[in-house]
């Protein structure tokens, strides 16, 4: 009895273990658990981290977050743990290189910007620095994002810098020689005086050290000029015609009035006519038909009375016509006055245009347009007389220089000087034209082939003696001189080519010169 009672205890005590020693492995089971969640958290964090850069190593940690869901898989994640493992190896070598690649683009980048000429120099300085810390490898993207933001913020402050100055471009040899026409355009252009401080500032804009800025808005601006002269020049032939059409109308009026009056002075005139016709007719009857000297008296008498009334009449009649006649002429006249006096005014603007159109507006010699003009009145003399006539063409020698060392403003005046030398050194049948630029044009009629070396000789002479003072400096500005005869058939055109020819060959024998193509 006390061996079972001893046994009974016993078992007891064993069972009272075996739960202590279950409670316990639970307990250490629900820690096991416990740590698994904080690894589970850990590897969930860590594939968040990761995710997009490796698809293969997303899958992985995905997988190991689902076998370590509870602690009695731990066995079976051992292998995807080395698996992940790897992958992570392989991302990093990745990254490195990646990291490699990006900052050797970055140095691309910087050497780039570095070619940008227009940097300011402190800018030069940080860039170049920032290109030796380049050197140096990356070793996280942490390293490489605060170089990027760098670059971005070079590329910032280089735009900042061409929207502040304007982008300059570079200005290639046709847009010089744009420049260059459009300048020779507007010498050759009238503009109004309003106008020409405006187009004078324009033409320097063009001739010094210009950006395609310049350029572009001078062109902006003359077309704007040109398009507002030619809508002023349309409203004053509008308002001319309107004065015209208002004129003519009022004449219209005064003539369909006069006329319907005269239809009807004419009718109310031929019946007056016709009663005194009747009239007659019946003094007629009566004196036919007398019997009774009495009644032939008293007849008459009453006829005569009716016939003075019907040429009272007509008389009145006459009389109201010729005081309306009168004041219709009147009317008319002073419609006439008028629009003569609207037409006088508009054909002086117009001769005042027309002069404009055709001078020069720096030398006010006459422009391209007016020795075409001249050309052909000389050329059609020439044709008729068969006396001589000849082209020449001189070109200031040069004048870039004068334009470059003093200024263009002093280029014009030299111009202007110029012009007027050449003026007065010629007969008042002789002419001279501003072709452009710093060349003129004469032609020269009746001149005999023995005259013209010596005359043009003078005209070159002329102008080397004209003494200019530059910024206190005596300077002798020289001019080239080409000249031709018309011959035979020859166009007027073809003269002028051959005189620019002989201009051409005294530029090449050292200029200052005249050289005449017999
Ligand atoms: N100031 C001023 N300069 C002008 C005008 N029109 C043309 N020019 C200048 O005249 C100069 C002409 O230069 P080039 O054609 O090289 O001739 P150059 O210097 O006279 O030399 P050569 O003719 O060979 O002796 C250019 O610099 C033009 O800008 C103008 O209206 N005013």
């Amino acid at each position: 009895m006390k061996d079972a009672a001893t046994s009974t205890s016993q078992v007891s005590l064993l069972q009272q273990k075996l739960y202590s020693a279950r409670q316990a492995m639970e307990e250490m089971s629900d820690a096991q658990n416990e740590k698994l969640q904080t690894l589970m958290q850990f590897i969930g964090q860590l594939s968040l981290a990761c995710k997009g850069q490796n698809l293969e190593l997303d899958n992985k940690l995905a997988k190991l977050r689902h076998k370590l869901a509870s602690f009695s898989q731990v066995e079976d994640s051992l292998a995807a743990l080395n698996e992940a493992d790897v992958i992570l190896k392989q991302q990093y070598a990745r990254v490195m290189l990646q990291l490699e690649d990006s900052r050797q683009s970055l140095s691309n980048m910087v050497r780039q910007i570095q070619r940008v000429e227009s940097l300011p120099s402190k800018l030069k300085l940080e860039i170049s620095y920032f290109k030796k810390e380049l050197t140096k490898p990356f070793h996280t993207y942490w390293d490489y994002i605060p170089q990027v933001e760098k670059v971005a913020n070079f590329y910032d402050e280089i735009l900042k810098e061409q929207l502040n100055f304007g982008e300059k471009f570079e200005i290639l040899p046709r847009h010089r020689q744009s420049a260059h026409e459009l300048a020779q355009l507007l010498s050759e252009i009238e503009f109004k005086k309003e106008q020409r401080d405006q187009i004078t500032q324009i033409k320097k804009s063009l001739t010094e050290h210009f950006e395609l800025d310049t350029l572009l808005d001078a062109y902006q601006v003359v077309l704007g000029l040109l398009l507002d002269n030619i809508a002023k020049e349309k409203t004053a032939s509008q308002e001319f015609l309107f004065v015209l059409n208002n004129a003519l109308s009022n004449v219209q009026d005064v003539v369909t009035e006069s006329y319907s009056h005269s239809v009807k002075s004419f009718q109310v005139s031929k019946q007056l006519n016709r009663d005194i016709n009747v009239e007659v007719d019946n003094v007629g009857d009566a004196v036919i038909e007398f019997e009774d000297i009495d009644e032939l008296k008293a007849q008459i008498t009453n006829h005569l009375a009716s016939l003075r009334k019907s040429l009272g009449r007509k008389e009145l009649l006459e009389n109201r016509e010729q005081a309306q006649l009168k004041q219709s002429v009147e009317t008319l006249r002073q419609e006439l006055k008028e629009l003569g006096k609207e037409t006088e005014s508009y054909k002086e603007r117009l001769f005042e245009q027309q002069k404009l159109n055709l001078l020069d507006s720096l030398t006010q010699l006459p422009n391209r347009s007016a020795l075409e003009e001249r050309m052909d009145i000389e050329y059609r003399n020439y044709q008729r007389t068969s006396q001589p006539l000849w082209v020449a063409v001189a070109d200031i020698d040069h004048f870039k220089t004068i334009n470059d060392s003093f200024g263009h403003s002093t280029g014009d005046k030299t111009l202007q000087v110029i012009a007027m030398a050449l003026k007065n050194a010629l007969r008042e049948s002789e002419f001279v034209a501003r072709y452009g630029g710093e060349e003129f044009v004469l032609l020269l009629p009746n001149i005999a082939e023995s005259d013209i070396q010596p005359l043009l000789n003078r005209v070159r002479e002329k102008v080397k003696s004209i003494p200019f003072k530059f910024k206190n400096q005596r300077i002798t500005v020289t001019v080239s001189i080409g000249a031709a005869q018309v011959i035979d058939n020859e166009l007027i055109n073809e003269t002028f080519d051959r005189a620019d020819a002989a201009l051409y060959k005294a530029k090449n024998e050292s200029r200052d010169r005249v050289i005449i193509d017999f």
